[in-house]
C-alpha cells in the first residue's frame, strides 16, 4: 500500500518556492491499477516521481507497506527503488544495446545476479511480452509498441512490486495503446502488481484502471473508483476529460437540449442492468413518451455500461423514475 500523508513537492525557481504538489493525502492499495489524470503542467508527473523518490519531498510522508520512504539512507534507497520498475512515454531505451541487453541492464546494474540468472529471467521476460524473436536486435529496428514492449520487461526485470507508467502510451497508436494496455492489465493480474499509470486520456483510465485520482494545478481535485468518477464527475476538470474521451462537445450538446421538449434524463446503466429491455416496460407501465437524445455502450475495465440522454413528455414522470431506479439505473436529471 502506498499512502501520502500531506505530501507536498516546490521546486526552487529563481530562488522562489514554485508549489507543484500542493499537501495531498492519497492512498494507493496493493495490486490495484491506480490511474493518475490531469492536464499538461497539473502535477502528475510529480506525484509518481515523488513515490520512488526521484524527487523527495518538501513536505509530509510517504509510506509504502508502512515503512517511511522519506527517511530511507543512501543504501535502503537503492533497495527499495529495485522494487519500483518505471515505463516512459518515449521508451528511454539504450540505442546501442540490443533487446536482450536493455532488458538485462537493470540486474547487472543491481549488481546481485548471476549471469545465468540474468539469462534466464530476460528468456522469461521476453516471452512474457512477446519479443522473443527480436532479441537480437536494436530499438532502431522496432515499432513504438515493440519498444514499449521491451520498456516493460526491462522494468520488470527486477522483479518490482510498483509498476509507474509515465505517459506509457501517448506516443502509440490507438491499437499498439490497447495492445500496451491489454498487456499492463496482464501484469497486473497475474504478477499482483500495482501500477501507477499517469495519463491525460480518460479512455487510458476507463479501460485498465480500478481508481483514478484527477489532478488540477498541483491538487487531487476528484479521486475514486473509477466507474464513480467516470459516470457521475463531480469537478468541471473531470467533466471536461470525459467529455474530451467521449467526443462530446458540451456546447454543441447544450444547443440540441434546448431544441428537446420535455424533462431531460441521463440515465446511466452498470452491469446486467446494460442489458435489460427496460425502457418500453416503463413507458407503458407510466404513459410516458420518449425520445433518445443521445446514447452509447462501453466498459470501465470488465465491467459494461451504457448512458442514454432522453426527452420525456407525458404519462407519469415520477413513476417513470422510481421504476428506473427500482431496476438500479441512475438517473440524472438535466433539465
Ligand atoms: N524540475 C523542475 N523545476 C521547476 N519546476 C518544475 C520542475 N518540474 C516540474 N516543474 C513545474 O511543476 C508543475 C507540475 O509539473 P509536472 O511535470 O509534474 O506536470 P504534469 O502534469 O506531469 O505535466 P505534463 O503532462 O506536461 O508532463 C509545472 O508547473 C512545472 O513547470
Amino acid at each position: 500500500m502506498i499512502v501520502f500523508d500531506q505530501v507536498q513537492k516546490s521546486y526552487q525557481v529563481d530562488g522562489r518556492a514554485i508549489p507543484a504538489l500542493h499537501p495531498t493525502d492519497m492512498t494507493i492499495e496493493t495490486g490495484e491499477v491506480f490511474g493518475i489524470v490531469g492536464h499538461s503542467g497539473a502535477g502528475k508527473s510529480t506525484l509518481v516521481r515523488l513515490i520512488n523518490l526521484l524527487e523527495p519531498p518538501t513536505g509530509g510522508d510517504i509510506r509504502i507497506d508502512g515503512e517511511n520512504i522519506t527517511r530511507y539512507n543512501a543504501a535502503e534507497l537503492r533497495a527499495f527503488r529495485r522494487k519500483v520498475g518505471m515505463i516512459f512515454q518515449h521508451f528511454n531505451l539504450l540505442s546501442s544495446k540490443t533487446v536482450s541487453d536493455n532488458i538485462a541492464f537493470p540486474m547487472q546494474l543491481a549488481g546481485i545476479y548471476s549471469k545465468a540468472e540474468i539469462r534466464d529471467r530476460v528468456q522469461e521476460l521476453l516471452a512474457r511480452v512477446s519479443l522473443t524473436d527480436h532479441a537480437t536486435k536494436y530499438p532502431s529496428q522496432l515499432s513504438g509498441g515493440q519498444k514499449q514492449r521491451v520498456g516493460i520487461a526491462r522494468a520488470l526485470a527486477c522483479r518490482p512490486t510498483i509498476l509507474l507508467c509515465d505517459e506509457a502510451t501517448s506516443a502509440l497508436d490507438p491499437q499498439t495503446t490497447q495492445s500496451v494496455l491489454r498487456l499492463l492489465a496482464e501484469i497486473n493480474k497475474e504478477l499482483g502488481l500495482t501500477i501507477v499509470l499517469i495519463t491525460h486520456e480518460m479512455d487510458v483510465v476507463r479501460r485498465v484502471c480500478d481508481r483514478v485520482a484527477v489532478m488540477d494545478a498541483g491538487r487531487v481535485v476528484e479521486m475514486g473508483a473509477v466507474s464513480d468518477v467516470f459516470l457521475h464527475p463531480k469537478h468541471p476538470t473531470t467533466r471536461d476529460f470525459v467529455f474530451e474521451s467521449e467526443s462530446i462537445d458540451s456546447e454543441e450538446m447544450q444547443e440540441d437540449l434546448q431544441k428537446a421538449n420535455g424533462r431531460i434524463l441521463r440515465l446511466t446503466f452498470k452491469g446486467e442492468a446494460t442489458y435489460q429491455p427496460l425502457l418500453g416496460s416503463v413507458a407503458r407501465a407510466s404513459g410516458v413518451d420518449f425520445s433518445i437524445l443521445s446514447g452509447r455502450i462501453d466498459h470501465i475495465k470488465d465491467t459494461p455500461y451504457g448512458q442514454l440522454t432522453l426527452s420525456l413528455i407525458g404519462g407519469d414522470l415520477e413513476l417513470a423514475m422510481s421504476a428506473l431506479e427500482g431496476a438500479d439505473v441512475h438517473v440524472e436529471v438535466v433539465r
